[in-house]
């Protein structure tokens, strides 16, 4: 494991690539977008999409699938919306070996597949992995200190990959629970919708306890659905995550809650943003999921009804709040 493929240029895969390069592996990003090929070939920055942190120049970016596709592991950084077309086109450059390491956070919308599902039936001959845990993209690319989830159905490959990407400021804790790994990583996005509207709102730091938590709940009663673990929920890559999106307006989808609840559209947030809220799609699938399997979802709901059904979120809040008293677990 010396060569590492990053398959996104985002603010997450520059994160990783850089990661890649501290480690000691010979590192190449792959982009969609030739200016973000050149921007880091040449001014070893990311302009695009993480502006201002510099690169080390032994990284190198390409646009060519085989580039990418002649190394020892590739990440999958894509948004999860991306992730089965990206891989579909990565396909014919692949070598059936390679292990795939899922680093996006969602459910794919139009199917109600996690993204574990959909590589198993684009590629099914590759191992597939998932890296997963409380980290923002910025941070990671400054070389300050985090821990992952890095899930995989094979411990020898999971350890090898562990041990290859591993460094002390970039703590990978192995698991073999694939699917918890990537519930938490996903659902939290939406929860973190719904508390930046209570901050937008100015519901105080009692009511954003109390949403981080019950949110947790709904994670836990969606993840048993699918077969999650539920200590792999209360980990790096479920409540960790949770805990830090929630806290903090460096989330896309936080801040985007904030600004809905300070009263600004969905059409004025994305107008000023280029970067993906993976909340504001995942969302879609999971209220559908809840109200198809009859799983109890209420905060979920409430970020479906103010983002996709143009619903007040001061009824909605209203509506949350008057619900019936019940035991707690
Ligand atoms: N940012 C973070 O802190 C973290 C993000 N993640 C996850 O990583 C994933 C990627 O997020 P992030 O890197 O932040 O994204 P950004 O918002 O920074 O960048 C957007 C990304 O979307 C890609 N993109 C845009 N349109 C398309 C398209 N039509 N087809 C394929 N790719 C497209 C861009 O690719 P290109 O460069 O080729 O244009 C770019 O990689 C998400 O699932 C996110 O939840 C996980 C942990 C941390
Ligand atoms: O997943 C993340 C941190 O772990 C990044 O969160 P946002 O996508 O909300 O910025």
């Amino acid at each position: 494991m010396k060569k590492l493929g990053v398959f996104g240029a985002g603010a997450w895969g520059t994160a990783l690539a850089t990661a890649g390069v501290r480690a000691g592996l010979d590192t190449v990003i792959w982009a969609r977008e030739e200016e973000v090929v050149s921007s880091i070939n040449q001014s070893h920055e990311n302009t695009l999409f993480l502006k201002d942190v510099p690169l080390d120049p032994a990284l190198k970016a390409t646009g060519d699938y085989a580039v990418l596709c002649d190394t020892d592991f590739i990440l999958l950084v894509t948004p999860a919306q991306h992730m089965r077309a990206g891989v579909e086109a990565l396909k014919p450059h692949l070598k059936k070996e390679t292990p795939l390491v899922i680093c996006s956070k969602g459910i794919e919308v139009s199917t109600g597949k996690l993204l574990s599902e959909v590589l198993a039936e684009t590629v099914p001959d590759n191992p597939v992995l998932v890296l997963s845990g409380p980290t923002f993209a910025a941070e990671v690319a400054k070389g300050l200190p985090c821990a992952l989830t890095l899930a995989g159905s094979d411990p020898v490959l999971t350890q090898e990959i562990a041990a290859a990407i591993g460094q002390p400021t970039f703590r990978p804790y192995q698991s073999a629970d694939i699917i918890g790994a990537q519930i938490g990583g996903a659902i939290k996005n939406v929860l973190a919708i719904a508390t930046g509207i209570v901050v937008g709102l100015k519901l105080g730091e009692n009511a954003k306890a109390a949403l981080i938590t019950r949110g947790l709940a709904e994670i836990m009663r969606f993840g048993e659905l699918f077969g999650a673990e539920r200590e792999s929920l209360m980990g790096l890559a479920g409540l960790g995550d949770l805990i830090l999106t929630c806290s903090s307006t460096q989330s896309r989808n936080m801040s985007l809650g904030k600004e809905i609840g300070e009263g600004k559209t969905m059409e004025d947030i994305m107008a000023t943003r280029n970067s993906v809220a993976e909340g504001a799609h995942t969302v879609d699938i999971v209220y559908s999921i809840a109200k198809d399997k009859g799983i109890d979802m209420p905060i979920t709901s409430a970020v479906y009804q103010i983002l996709k059904e143009g619903r007040d979120v001061f009824e909605t809040t209203d509506v949350l709040l008057a619900r019936p008293y019940k035991t707690e677990l």
